[in-house]
């Protein structure tokens, strides 16, 4: 059986780019970005005033002018006006107004007196060359980059957006993805139960899990454990999907049909058994045309675990999102591993004592036990072979 590292790996040497779409401002967010974003015109495009007040020259008071005329009064959203020659010369300027040729510098309103078309500047007034003036160009030139390729949009990155004018962005398409989960004894949550029947989970679990990470192209779909029918439902939805996600029917069992049928259609089996617990049984393949199937194990924590190691981050590489850099947590009290495989082990994050990250680690009771991984974090990955973790043992952990 591989490890888990080999299996990533191999997964990641599989994924084909998604391709990329030009997508509206509005509907960008979430949407990973594949073009740089540069800025159209100087940041700010023209010398704005920070402060509301007066314009003048810092050089007319530093010469002992302490009285000013009120020349005119300049609002944001209009063009400069020009202050005149006058050495005793002002404008009223509003924060956000272009600065009125000829000033250099604003007193704002607190440090001022005023008296009808006269300002007299307070003794606390102190006015330097520059005061109160965002200079154009002093956050970024026109043409530098002010958003990289690779990250995925937020409002910080929609709002750099609008303000350099792209008004549509460039991103990775949306996979389409079929959720399948398999096996006759799923009913929907809202029917009644049966003794003999389990209420789907997973797959909602996972749709809302992938629809959290920025893939809301899912499609969920039912399959009892008929062969023919598990033969008909993954021909149709190869025909109209990028990505599969399966849960269940992977093992051992009489009625575990799902490799089988995913070979029969064209599925080519890249890997199926993964040394890791939960989720031993996953079954990874593709197409020649580059779809990825990932057939999860059915067990609850299983599917949800394997998602989490393994198809988000393959879905996040086809996208081009920045790889995330594996981050590490302290195990905040000695564990014994229950196995010789890898182990995943749901924790909850805190931060200890020296700002470092802290995992408590949240064992639950079986893979079957949803609830268990309620109010966690994530999981931390302990290597295989090492059963004995003494406290602050640092460990790669994954974020759900
Ligand atoms: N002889 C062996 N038996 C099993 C092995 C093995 O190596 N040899 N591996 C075990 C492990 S580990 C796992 S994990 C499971 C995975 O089996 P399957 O992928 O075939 O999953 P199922 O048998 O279909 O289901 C397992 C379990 O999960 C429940 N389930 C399935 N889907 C859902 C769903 N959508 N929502 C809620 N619950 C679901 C299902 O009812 C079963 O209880 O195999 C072991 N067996
Ligand atoms: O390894 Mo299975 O995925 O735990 O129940």
């Amino acid at each position: 059986m591989i490890t888990p590292a080999e299996a990533e790996a191999t997964i990641q040497r599989h994924v084909s780019p998604f391709p990329t779409e030009i997508c509206p401002l509005l509907h960008a967010h979430g949407r990973v970005l594949r073009s740089e974003l540069r800025a159209d015109r100087d940041l700010p495009p023209f010398d704005r005033v920070t402060m509301d007040g007066f314009a003048l020259r810092a050089a007319a008071v530093a010469k002992g002018v302490q009285t000013f005329r009120i020349e005119a009064l300049q609002p944001a959203g209009v063009p400069a006006a020009t202050l005149s020659t006058a050495a005793d010369a002002c404008v009223e300027v509003m924060t956000g107004a272009m600065l009125p040729s000829g000033a250099d510098a604003v007193v704002p309103y607190e440090d001022t007196a005023r008296e009808g078309a006269t300002m007299r500047l307070l003794d606390r007034a102190t006015v330097t060359p520059g005061a109160a003036v965002h200079r154009r160009g002093s956050d970024h030139r026109a043409g530098d980059r002010v958003v990289r390729a690779g990250l995925r949009l937020s409002g910080r990155e929609i709002a750099i957006a609008a303000s350099i004018g792209a008004g549509a962005l460039s991103v990775a398409a949306q996979p389409r993805i079929a959720l399948i989960a398999s096996g006759d004894e799923l009913v929907e949550p809202d029917v009644a139960v049966a003794p003999h029947q389990i209420r789907r989970s997973n797959d909602y679990g996972l749709r809302a899990a992938l629809i959290t990470a920025g893939y809301p192209r899912v499609e969920n779909f039912h399959l009892r454990d008929v062969r023919h029918e598990i033969d008909a439902l993954i021909e149709r939805v190869l025909r109209e999907n990028d990505v599969i996600v399966m849960t269940g029917g992977v093992s051992k069992g009489r009625f575990d049909l799902v490799p089988a049928a995913l070979e029969a259609q064209g599925v080519r089996k890249i890997f199926h058994g993964v040394a890791q617990r939960p989720g031993k049984p996953f079954w990874f393949g593709g197409t020649t045309g580059g779809q990825l199937v990932f057939a999860l194990p059915g067990n609850p924590i299983s599917a949800y675990t394997c998602l989490h190691r393994y198809v988000l981050p393959a879905l996040d590489l086809a996208s081009g999102l920045d790889a995330s850099p594996n981050v590490g947590a302290a195990l905040s009290e000695r564990i014994t591993c229950p196995t010789p495989l890898t182990f995943f082990l749901p924790v909850k994050l805190a931060t200890g004592p020296r700002a470092e990250l802290l995992a408590t680690p949240r064992w639950p009771n079986t893979s079957g036990d949803l609830a268990g991984l309620s109010d966690t974090d994530g999981f931390v990955e302990l290597p295989p072979e090492q059963r004995e973790f003494p406290a602050g043992t640092v460990l790669r952990v994954f974020r759900w």
